[in-house]
């Protein structure tokens, strides 16, 4: 029996500012943070208990080289394979993710017999970008195994992807959202790929340089939230006014801006240093305003917004919202940054 084994391992994310806005054209900015998801695939072949998709009925030719958009239709057979499966309801929300597992591994690698196990260190829908780094890592170790990768696996450890894999890796991770999070922007895909700070808009990301000290604390509330039901809600209310829910949209375009041009801009001397802390704070205060005026805030966020102030400290919720992760600027618990994107390691038995 023949065993090859991948392994590919993408980081969850924060989002500084321009959540929400990012998906109606905004500017945004965001950190890959060092929790990660890791795939395991083992395709086998010649062994009797492997795990077989049978996703005939989707007629579904793979090719990895063009990201496809999985169609109503295909995402209905997949519904109906989900149903067979008598999800318990507590866990249902997971179903989109088996849904998207079930739509890359078919249209990346057909229905070749393997075992594939995803394990986690990130929180599940709390803000932090799992279903990105579930998608990143997915698609990277299906695409890692494939004609359209050249990772060099006669090294040792985590290799990196070239540029031009982890663009189309991106691409099928981005196809991969679309099924969660029904109209991403992109950018926890993007910055799960490629790692480090990014600024991002309509799809554009340009790589950012810090230049401050960047800490940040995480707060979880723990309170349960799905980011397609946020992403659309935000929708809903565009419809009703457009042009008020546009004006907050610039206002989330300028704060990104201002806050990543702070962020690159090296500070002269430690006067420099305090007052870029203030000015960023008072960003951070603001975006959490605009992104209560869009009806993504929550009780348990307003909760933890209310005790840091106390101690003249900003948050801001990061992600969704509607309950999840907040971030508190400038305190000393620093977080760490992840320097890298998508990496994948590979060896056969
Ligand atoms: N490790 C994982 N295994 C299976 N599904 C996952 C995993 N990580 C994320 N997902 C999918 O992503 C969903 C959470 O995504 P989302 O609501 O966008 O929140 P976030 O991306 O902030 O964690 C989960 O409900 C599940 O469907
Ligand atoms: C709300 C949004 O800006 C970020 C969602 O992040 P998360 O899934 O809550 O980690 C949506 C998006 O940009 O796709
Ligand atoms: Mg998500």
């Amino acid at each position: 029996m023949v065993k090859i084994e991948v392994r590919a391992r993408a980081p969850g994310k924060i989002i500084l500012s321009g959540e929400h806005a990012v998906v109606h054209g905004s500017t945004a900015v965001a950190a890959a943070i060092n929790l990660y998801t890791s795939v395991n695939i083992a395709f086998t072949s010649g062994s009797d208990d492997m795990l077989k998709l049978e996703l005939k009925d989707m007629e579904l030719e793979p090719s990895p080289s063009t990201p496809l958009t999985c169609s109503t239709g295909s995402l209905k057979s997949i519904a109906s394979l989900l149903e067979e499966k008598n999800i318990p309801e507590a866990k249902i929300t997971l179903a989109a993710g088996v849904s998207t597992f079930l739509w890359l591994y078919t249209a990346i690698q057909g229905y070749k017999p393997a075992t594939v196990a995803v394990t986690s260190e990130l929180p599940l829908g709390a803000g932090l970008g799992s279903s990105a780094a579930y998608c990143v890592s997915l698609s990277g170790a299906l695409l890692a195994f494939s004609e359209y990768c050249e990772l060099d696996y006669s090294q040792q450890g985590w290799v990196s992807f070239k540029n031009s894999e982890l663009d189309l890796v991106n691409k099928w991770a981005f196809e991969g959202e679309k099924i969660i999070h029904g109209r991403p922007s992109g950018i926890d895909n993007t910055v799960s790929t490629y790692g480090n700070m990014i600024q991002f808009r309509s799809g554009e990301l340009t790589r950012l340089k810090s230049n401050v000290p960047l800490k940040m604390l995480i707060t979880n509330t723990k309170v349960g939230r799905n980011t397609k039901a946020l992403v659309a809600g935000v929708s809903e209310r565009k419809v009703r006014h457009p042009e008020a829910m546009a004006s907050l949209f610039n206002a989330v375009d300028s704060i990104s801006k201002e806050l990543s041009d702070i962020i690159q801009t090296p500070a002269s001397d430690e006067i420099a240093v305090t007052e870029k802390e203030e000015k960023l704070k008072e960003l951070i205060e603001m975006n959490q305003g605009l992104l209560q005026c869009m009806g993504v805030s929550h009780a348990s966020i307003e909760t933890v917004l209310r005790t840091t102030l106390r101690y003249n400290l900003c948050s801001k919720l990061t992600g969704a919202g509607g309950g999840g992760c907040l971030l508190r600027s400038w305190n000393p618990v620093a977080f760490n940054a992840s320097s890298l994107g998508l990496v994948a390691m590979a060896w056969s038995i």
